[in-house]
């Protein structure tokens, strides 16, 4: 079998060693540049969210089986494949613990910046799918008010419509997928108008698509009245970002919200058992056996550390997301001409980062509080 494959998709050899064979191919190569010529005598093609897979790039090849190792798909044109017998499968929720620690870490860091307390704040969610759920349960856990906008869904709360959450929210993160039709499409879903209604000091959140926030009227909006907080993981047009925006941003980071070593490698694990049941192949590699330890897999808390405190130490011991903030307006400000190069470097080249999941924080002589933020944000616990 000859797999085509993008080159930033970890494991792959590991994964689908028994779809190759003696005599199998692997291609890889960087998932933007993707021609027909690459793919035209693939049986599977192995893509990530850069690659259009449309019928320009598949049509007349011999590929029969399509995975993207992300939970987005709007890169897929699913109905061209489903006319043409092409099987299909994304990595539904594969990435979406790590957008929530994205989304927590750029909170705390607001926290810490504008002496925000997210007890005393209304969070809004827009999407209550894979991420937004989760997002939903670790602020409650936090002792944080969440609303939730998701006509599509059954929700905590019976659901509000968008108008009602920019109303009264004072934090609004974006976890849709980018849709332009049907009966709510998301594309600048917040547009100029529910732009200008945001009240002073609101928090703004998307790590979801670039397009589901119109980015030019946020940028004017901006630079009429600075009394508003954004944090930009996805950026209309991105490769390309408009650095007059990243300018006005509290955080601005190249697309990585979900970009943990254990998103991206369940990822691939998802789109191998996914290939296993379209080709009938047995499943020999599971997740857990091939994800690497983390570096940090403990913090021991002294005697007498806050639950709080521990909360925020154990975050920022396992990511600092100005980091990732820096190294975009480092990168940007270098190098104005080829932003687009650098963006998708640093993607290409992010660092090891592990999901809050991973790390044991060890609490000695504290007993658990209702609200426990160490728990809340999705550490494990040992007393
Ligand atoms: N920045 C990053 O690294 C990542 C970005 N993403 C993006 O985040 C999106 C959400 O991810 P998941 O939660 O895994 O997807 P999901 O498909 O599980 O959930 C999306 C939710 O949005 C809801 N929705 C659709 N249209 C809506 C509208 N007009 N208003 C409110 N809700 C609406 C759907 O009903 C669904 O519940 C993905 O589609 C992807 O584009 C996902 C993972 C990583
Ligand atoms: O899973 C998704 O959807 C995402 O947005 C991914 O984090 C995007 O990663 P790439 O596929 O662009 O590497």
């Amino acid at each position: 079998m000859k797999i085509v494959a993008d080159e930033n998709i970890p494991l792959l050899e590991t994964f689908f060693r028994d779809f190759l064979g003696e005599n199998g191919e692997l291609y890889t190569c960087h998932g933007r540049n993707m021609t027909p010529e690459d793919v035209a005598d693939a049986d599977m093609l192995l893509v990530r969210s850069i690659t259009q897979v449309n019928e320009k790039l598949l049509a007349g090849s011999q590929v029969r089986f399509v995975a993207t190792a992300t939970s987005g798909t709007d890169h897929v044109d699913k109905k061209w494949l489903k006319n043409n017998n092409i099987g299909f499968s994304s990595a539904a929720g594969c990435n979406a613990d790590a957008v929530v620690d994205y989304v927590l870490a750029a909170l705390d860091n607001m926290t810490d910046e504008h002496g925000i307390q997210l007890q005393e704040r209304t969070v809004g969610i827009v999407g209550y799918g894979q991420v937004g759920s989760r997002l939903y349960d670790r602020l409650k856990a936090l002792g944080v008010t969440c609303l939730v906008c998701d006509p599509f869904k059954e929700v905590p709360g019976g659901g509000i419509t968008m108008d009602d959450l920019v109303n009264w929210s004072d934090i609004i993160s974006f976890h849709t997928p980018l849709t332009d039709s049907g009966p709510h499409p998301t594309f600048h879903i917040l547009d100029q108008d529910r732009l200008q209604r945001l009240r002073p000091g609101t928090i703004l959140v998307n790590a979801g698509r670039g397009g589901v926030v119109d980015n030019n009227a946020l940028k004017q909006r901006l630079q009429e009245q600075n009394d508003i907080i954004a944090v930009l993981d996805v950026w209309e047009g991105e490769p390309e970002l408009d650095p007059e925006l990243l300018d006005l941003v509290a955080i601005g980071t190249p697309h990585i919200a979900g970009y943990s070593v254990d998103g991206k490698v369940r990822g691939t694990a998802m789109i191998y058992q996914a290939a296993c049941k379209y080709f009938g192949q047995p499943e020999t590699i599971r997740f857990h056996e091939v994800v690497p330890a983390p570096s940090l897999r403990s913090l021991t808390m002294s005697e007498g550390v806050s639950p709080q405190i521990a909360a925020t130490m154990a975050l920022k011991a396992v990511y600092d997301i100005r980091r990732d903030d820096r190294c975009l307006r480092q990168a940007v400000r270098k190098h104005p001409d080829a932003i687009a190069r650098e963006f998708d470097l640093l993607r290409r080249n992010y660092p090891k980062r592990r999901e809050f999941s991973t790390l044991e924080v060890i609490m000695i002589d504290t007993h658990p509080a209702a609200n426990d933020p160490v728990a809340g944000l999705g550490f494990r616990i040992t007393e």
